[in-house]
């Protein structure tokens, strides 16, 4: 299946890929708790980026530097040529990034449609008051959301669940659909945290093919946390590797997998 990080001429491309975001010497603490510790890596666009580590390694609060829920007290993120220091979450999001969550948040009375829908508010230029009145720009504008949810809807084969309320959904199809809801927002880079998690066998195959699909045929820039290694390697063009806050690796699967600071942090082997 990974037969992208195998070929060496993919290699020397990803190699050369566009860079979309920059995480420079970025460093997180909670009161006496060091986080994250003076990490530095990119995310180049086109590209499908891990990041993993043992549990406490720091993957999470990465996650959330990146998508502006928390501010570091050192170090700084470009995304698509821009520094920031601090931002909120609903600016990531207006910037162009989006994510899904370890347990699953979507609205769970709610239809799979509505919910996809709900993820296209961020695209939607008319305010309430034209919404209301219904006709006009406001209309044409509302056909033009449909039509964009439904193409998503058909991309991720949940069309016999669009009406269900997402809450009566087995866990699987519930993670496609905050996959869908995420997708909706057409952002430029997409995280998902541990998209995996709690899923069958079966539910991890189709989850790894739909986000191989929305990377190579939607052409979206990921970046993803998994504990699943196999899953990991399978899909990721690029791995870092973090452990008790610091990277300790970073580079293609293969190169990671052999790499002995890895196998030894994985192993629990004292420092
Ligand atoms: N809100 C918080 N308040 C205090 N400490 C925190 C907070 N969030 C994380 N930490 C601590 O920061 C460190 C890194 O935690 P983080 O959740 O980022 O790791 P992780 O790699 O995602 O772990 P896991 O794989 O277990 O989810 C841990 O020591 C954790 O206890």
């Amino acid at each position: 299946m990974n037969s992208r990080v195998a070929d060496p001429v993919a290699i020397a491309e990803q190699g050369a890929g566009e860079m979309l975001m920059e995480v420079r010497n970025v460093s997180l603490s909670f009161g006496g708790v060091k986080a994250i510790t003076d990490i530095s890596f990119d995310i180049r666009k086109g590209e499908i980026r891990a990041i993993i580590g043992p549990n406490g390694a720091g993957k999470t609060s990465m996650l959330n530097v990146i998508n502006g829920f928390y501010t570091p007290q050192k170090g700084e993120i470009v995304f698509r040529g821009q520094t920031r220091r601090a931002m909120k979450p609903h600016h990531a999001v207006r910037q162009g990034i989006a994510r899904t969550f370890q347990n699953v948040a979507l609205f769970k009375g709610m239809s799979t449609l509505d919910n996809i829908m709900a993820g296209r508010a961020v695209k939607m230029r008319r305010n309430l008051f034209w919404q209301m009145l219904w006709h006009g720009p406001a209309l044409a504008e509302e056909i033009e959301h449909r039509a964009a949810v439904e193409e998503i809807i058909d991309f991720l084969e949940i069309q016999h669940i669009r009406r269900t309320p997402v809450g009566k959904l087995p866990y699987g199809l519930q993670k496609r659909v905050e996959l869908g809801r995420a997708l909706a927002m057409e952002p430029s880079l997409l995280l998902l945290d541990e998209p995996m998690a709690g899923m069958n066998l079966e539910e991890k195959e189709d989850m790894s093919r739909f986000i191989l699909d929305v990377n190579r045929q939607r052409g979206t820039t990921i970046a993803l946390i998994e504990h699943d290694m196999g899953v990991v390697m399978d899909l990721s063009d690029r791995v870092v590797v973090l452990d008790y806050g610091k990277k300790i690796a970073d580079g293609v699967p293969d190169a990671v997998k052999s790499n002995q600071a890895v196998i030894d942090a994985y192993l629990g082997v004292a420092h």
